[in-house]
């Protein structure tokens, strides 16, 4: 666990981190992310004391940063960057044992050590006695995050570890971290200024602007309760809301779906339709059939009467299991503001609708 208390930087009397207070807890990971300048880097780097406190402090699993021995803050706290800094005299072996050296470990253990984490990151044993100029970005990045975690730390530190790759090697590696840090269960702190990126990894965000921390929440919760309008507009400009969509599940939004069977008269869909704004057409089955009202560019013509009655066809309905994403994809594409849910044999089992999506907080 990381306390930051009162973290504040000043440079020529100007606070470019002001007040930052937050804990991270273990096995959190936990993403720095704000537009450019907003203090991110400079944040990061007080933790490890990088860059000196002008106030505040750091407090790793109890114990004052401030107060640790140098090569106790090494050991405890791995850090990587963009840049890597990998030495490029020495090998890859030479590379990734660098705090374990400084740590006066014995030949055999720093020799396992390296072993087990080329594996962990998928590096062919291979390149232990290649240089780094022997390798690609991709491959030397992985060597200077395994470098970061060659002492074991309680905590890794990320200042844009991915920002120089390719997006398909950056997605892999991203791929790669989210696996090594279920593995390691970490605690993580990692600086971004790419949404998808965060998305994918972070567990919690924490929204820096102008050197202060405006939001510290988890995903769901900045979409549902941004602290102010920079965070709503920040947010805003990325696609959080669709990617949530994207993993909530339409067993999680469903609400009963009002109906009618085939026989029922006119005057009782009729009913239901003014007290829901639409109705489902069921056959004899339960299976849905037809849908009166819901449909856009029909609500007036609906309000008069029954309106037009769509037909249900099979590419519109949604299953429990199907993604909130497509769900609502499917009903962007046929322009209706509710789907019907159905179980396997096809039944009627509820509805998906515009205002649920929402209203509903899953
Ligand atoms: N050594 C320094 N002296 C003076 N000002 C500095 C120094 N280092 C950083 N700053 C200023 O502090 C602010 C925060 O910088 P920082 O690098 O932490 O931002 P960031 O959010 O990581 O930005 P980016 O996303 O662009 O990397 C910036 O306005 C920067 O100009």
């Amino acid at each position: 666990m990381i306390e930051l208390q009162g973290l504040t930087k000043t440079y020529g009397g100007k606070d470019v981190v002001s007040d930052v207070s937050m804990t991270v807890d273990s096995g959190e990971f936990c993403v720095l992310i704000g537009p450019s300048g907003c203090g991110k880097s400079t944040t990061l780097k007080m933790i490890n004391r990088l860059i000196p406190l002008s106030a505040g402090r750091v407090i790793l699993n109890g114990e004052d940063v401030t107060t640790l021995p140098e090569e106790q803050l090494r050991r405890r706290m791995g850090y990587a960057i963009q840049s890597i800094g990998l030495f490029p005299h020495w090998t890859v072996a030479q590379n990734i044992a660098v705090v374990p050296r400084l740590l006066g470990w014995p030949k055999s253990r720093i020799d396992d050590r390296v072993e087990e984490l080329m594996h962990l990151f998928h590096l062919d044993p291979d390149f232990r006695a290649k240089h780094p100029h022997q390798l690609s970005g991709g491959q030397a990045q992985r060597v200077g995050v395994a470098r970061a975690l060659a002492a074991d730390p309680e905590v890794l530190l990320m200042d844009e570890p991915f920002g120089a790759l390719d997006p398909i090697t950056r997605e892999a590696l991203q791929a790669e971290m989210q696996r090594v840090h279920q593995e390691t269960g970490k605690t993580v702190v990692f600086v971004t200024h790419d949404m998808d990126e965060a998305l994918k990894l972070a567990s919690r965000f924490a929204i820096l602007n102008q050197g202060r921390l405006v939001q510290y929440d988890r995903p769901i919760e900045l979409m549902f309760e941004p602290a102010d309008d920079f965070v709503q507009d920040f947010l805003g400009k990325s696609d959080l809301g669709l990617k949530l969509l994207s993993r909530r599940w339409v067993h999680q939004y469903t609400a009963d779906a009002p109906y009618a069977g085939v026989r029922a008269s006119q005057g009782e869909i009729i009913e239901t339709m003014r007290s829901y704004g639409h109705v489902w057409l069921v056959d004899d089955q339960g299976r849905p059939e037809g849908l009166f009202g819901a449909r856009l560019g029909v609500a007036r013509e609906a309000q008069q009467g029954l309106g037009r009655l769509t037909q249900v066809e099979t590419d519109w309905t949604a299953t429990p299991d199907m993604t909130m994403k497509e769900a609502l994809s499917r009903m962007v594409w046929r322009r209706v503001t509710a789907l019907p849910v159905v179980d396997d044999a096809g039944h009627l089992a509820g509805e998906v609708t515009m205002d649920g999506i929402m209203g509903r907080q899953p």
